[in-house]
C-alpha cells in the first residue's frame, strides 16, 4: 500500500516519459482535441451534457459494430467461419454495452430532459445514419429510412449502399446452400432492397441443422450466435423505448413519429424468424 505522496516518488522511479514536445502522445494518438471539443451544448442546462456524451458514445461503439459486421459479413461469404464468430461476439457484447448504457441515461428526469428539448429541434435519432446501416444489415430493409439522409450525398451513398446489399442473415442462407443443404433459391438471390418474412423452406433448412448439431457444428454455432445477437438488439430496442416512456411519455417524437408507439411497433421486427420459429418444433 502507499499513500499519494508516495506517488511522486514512484512516477520518478519507473523513469516513466514525461516530455512529449518531439513524441507523439497519447492525446495526439486518440486524437482527443478533437472528441473532445465535440461537445457543444444548445442550452444552458446542466444535464444536455449527459445526452450529448449518450448520443457521442452511442455512435462510438455503433462505428465500431459497423466495421465487425461489414468484416463478419465479408468472412461468411469466404466460409472463414472462426474469424466470423469471433466478431458477432464482439459485435453482441458492444450490444451489451449499448443496453447498460441506458443505466446512465435513466438517471435523467422528465423536468431535466423537458428543458433540453426545445433546443433539439427536429433532430430525433431516427435519423441516425450510421444505426439504419446496422438495422439495415441485420437485415431490417425499408425504403423510407433512406428519406432523412437525402441532404447528405456522403451518408446517403452509406446507408443506400447498406440497403442494396445482402444482409447478413442473406449470406448465412448462402452458406448453408454451399453447405449442401437445402436452402430455397428465392433465398440464395433475391431483390437484397426487400425485407424477408418467415420462409417455411428456410426454417426446414435450420431444423435440419439444429436437429444433427454434432454433423453441422459450424453452421449451428452460428445459428446461436445471430440468436444472441438479436437477444441482445431485443434489449436494446426494449430499454429504449421504456426509457422514452418514462422521460416523455406518450408525447409525439422530435423526428414525427408517434413516439412510444412507434418504438413499441418496432419491437416486434423479428430479424431471423425462422431462428426463433424452429425452437418450437424440437
Ligand atoms: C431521453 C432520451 C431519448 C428520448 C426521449 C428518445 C426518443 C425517441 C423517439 C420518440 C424516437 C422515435 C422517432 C421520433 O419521432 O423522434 C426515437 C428514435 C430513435 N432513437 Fe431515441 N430517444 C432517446 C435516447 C436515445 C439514445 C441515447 C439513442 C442512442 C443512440 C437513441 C437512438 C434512437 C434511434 C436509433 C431511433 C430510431 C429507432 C428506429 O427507427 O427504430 N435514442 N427516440
Ligand atoms: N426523439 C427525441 C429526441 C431525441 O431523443 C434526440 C434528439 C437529438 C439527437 C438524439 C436524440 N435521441 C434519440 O432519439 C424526442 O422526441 O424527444
Amino acid at each position: 500500500m502507499s499513500c499519494p505522496h508516495q506517488s511522486e516518488r514512484i512516477v520518478e522511479e519507473e523513469k516513466a516519459q514525461l516530455d512529449f514536445s518531439k513524441d507523439m502522445s497519447y492525446g495526439d494518438y486518440l486524437k482527443l482535441d478533437q472528441i473532445l471539443n465535440a461537445q457543444q451544448p444548445l442550452s444552458p442546462e446542466h444535464n444536455e451534457l449527459l445526452f450529448i456524451i449518450q448520443h457521442q458514445t452511442s455512435e462510438l461503439w455503433m462505428k465500431l459494430m459497423l466495421h465487425e459486421m461489414q468484416a463478419a459479413v465479408a468472412c461468411v461469404a469466404n466460409d472463414q467461419l472462426p474469424a466470423a464468430f469471433k466478431m458477432l461476439a464482439r459485435v453482441s457484447r458492444i450490444m451489451e454495452q449499448l443496453v447498460h448504457a441506458w443505466d446512465v441515461l435513466a438517471t435523467m428526469t422528465p423536468p431535466e430532459y423537458t428543458a433540453i428539448r426545445p433546443y433539439l429541434s427536429n433532430s430525433s435519432g431516427f435519423q441516425s445514419a450510421q444505426y439504419r446501416r446496422i438495422e439495415f444489415m441485420l437485415g431490417n430493409k425499408n425504403a423510407a429510412m433512406l428519406k432523412p439522409h437525402a441532404h447528405r450525398p456522403d451518408l446517403l451513398a452509406e446507408v443506400d449502399a447498406a440497403w442494396r446489399a445482402p444482409s447478413l442473415y442473406d449470406e448465412v442462407l448462402r452458406l448453408l446452400a454451399r453447405r449442401g443443404i437445402s436452402v430455397p433459391a428465392s433465398a440464395l438471390e433475391r431483390d437484397w432492397t426487400q425485407p424477408r418474412g418467415l420462409d417455411e423452406g428456410v426454417k426446414a433448412a435450420w431444423l435440419s441443422v439444429y436437429r444433427e448439431p454434432e454433423k453441422h457444428w459450424d453452421l449451428y454455432q452460428m445459428g446461436e450466435e445471430l440468436v444472441d445477437l438479436e437477444d441482445a438488439f431485443r434489449l436494446w430496442r426494449f430499454r429504449h423505448v421504456t426509457t422514452v416512456e418514462r422521460v416523455i411519455g406518450f408525447k409525439r417524437g422530435t423526428g414525427g413519429t408517434s413516439g412510444v408507439g412507434y418504438l413499441r411497433k418496432m419491437l416486434d421486427v423479428v430479424l431471423f424468424p425462422e431462428l426463433w420459429a424452429l425452437r418450437t418444433e424440437l
